[in-house]
């Protein structure tokens, strides 16, 4: 049987270092983790308990600090850190990649600034590379605990998705295939905004129907926009779009949904950043997501509420009341929330 392609996964993080142990199931992978630390527990103890506790990882994973090493003999590229570092990362590893390697990103989040998705930053940085996406809803601690769950990865070419999604899978982690980059990438950055929205709704306890008609008015909102930039309508229903935003929306491990929650409660964003360990993409994600709004001419009234409690110091309760205060319209065909 050929060899199969080996895996490198940039970012030891939590979904970083959860990719990671999946594909060292199915061929050689490594990944590399920024601090030592982390890549020495990754590689002795067989652990990443900065993110995953005390959670086991494939022993076969190797990890590294020497992101020249972990790049230089990859087949596949794994991009695995927050949004905001991804072009610094790429860069540094323009000069050890072998050309062609195609890069698939795990990230939810759109860089600040330029407003790119992050295969278009690759495109940027490693033109040539074949660059896709993989997602859905996936919280990184139940994947790692091996409970069942489901992701897609996007690539341009249908051939490379399925040669890719091999890479990936196991008995419990099914991994579906689509061209749809852009769609898939788009729903898995703009659900964190809306996680946020229901977070604050769940911090001002305000119940479990308050909930279902953020999520569904969400959904329709965050589709909007991501076939107004070129999605697949259908991408948005599927698990990279609703399957993620009930994720995301309802766990209580969600980072996003966090962040809402304790704003619901009246913590500040200062203080929740501040008391954080991990990222929670939506934060930068709902400033950038405004623009595009404007840009491509896409109302998005749950969108701006988030941002301006985010970025405009609106206080939680007015960003319920604001939206409350709309004219409901044709609940289909209508452009309101
Ligand atoms: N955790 C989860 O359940 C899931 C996360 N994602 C997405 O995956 C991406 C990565 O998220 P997580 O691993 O969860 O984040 P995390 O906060 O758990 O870890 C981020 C990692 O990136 C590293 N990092 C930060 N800045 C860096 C830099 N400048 N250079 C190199 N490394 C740097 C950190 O040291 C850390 O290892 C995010 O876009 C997130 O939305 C996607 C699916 C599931
Ligand atoms: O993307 C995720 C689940 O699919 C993780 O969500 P959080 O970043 O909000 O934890």
């Amino acid at each position: 049987m050929p060899k199969r392609p080996s895996v490198t996964v940039l970012g030891g993080g939590s979904w970083g270092t959860t990719v990671a142990s999946l594909a060292a199931r199915n061929t050689e992978t490594v990944v590399w983790a920024r601090n030592p630390d982390t890549a020495a527990e990754i590689a002795t103890d067989h652990r990443n308990s900065a993110y995953l506790g005390d959670l086991p990882l494939t022993e076969s994973l190797r990890a590294t600090a020497d992101l020249a090493e972990s790049v230089e003999s990859a087949d596949v590229l794994v991009l695995g850190v927050p949004s905001q570092h991804a072009r610094g990362v790429l860069e540094r590893v323009a000069e050890h990649v072998r050309p062609w390697v195609p890069v698939v990103s795990l990230v939810k989040g759109l860089e600040q600034g330029t407003r790119k998705r992050m295969t278009e930053i690759v495109a940027d940085v490693l033109p040539g590379h074949p660059a896709g996406v993989l997602a859905g809803p996936n919280i990184a601690k139940e994947v790692v605990q091996g409970f069942a769950a489901a992701a897609t990865i996007a690539m341009p070419e249908q051939r490379a998705a399925e040669m890719l999604q091999d890479l990936f899978r196991t008995k419990r982690f099914r991994v579906y295939t689509t061209t749809d980059v852009i769609g898939v990438e788009m729903a898995g950055a703009l659900k964190n905004v809306y996680a946020i929205a229901v977070g604050i709704g769940d911090g001002l306890e305000a119940g479990d129907n308050t909930r279902a008609m953020v999520i569904t008015r969400a959904l329709r909102e965050l589709s909007r926009l991501g076939v107004a930039l070129g999605g697949d309508a259908a991408t948005f229903a599927g698990l990279t779009g609703m399957g993620d935003l009930i994720a995301t929306c309802t766990s209580p491990l969600s980072r996003n949904r966090s962040v809402g929650v304790q704003l619901g409660r009246g913590k500040s964003l200062e203080q929740i950043v501040a008391e954080m360990n991990q990222v929670a993409e939506g934060v930068k994600t709902a400033a950038t997501v405004m623009k595009l709004g404007a840009e491509n001419g896409v109302d998005l009234p749950i969108a701006r509420e988030v941002d301006a409690v985010l970025n405009h110091g609106q206080p939680v309760g007015d960003a319920y009341r604001g939206l409350l205060r709309r004219a409901p319209g044709h609940e289909v065909h209508g452009e309101e929330w």
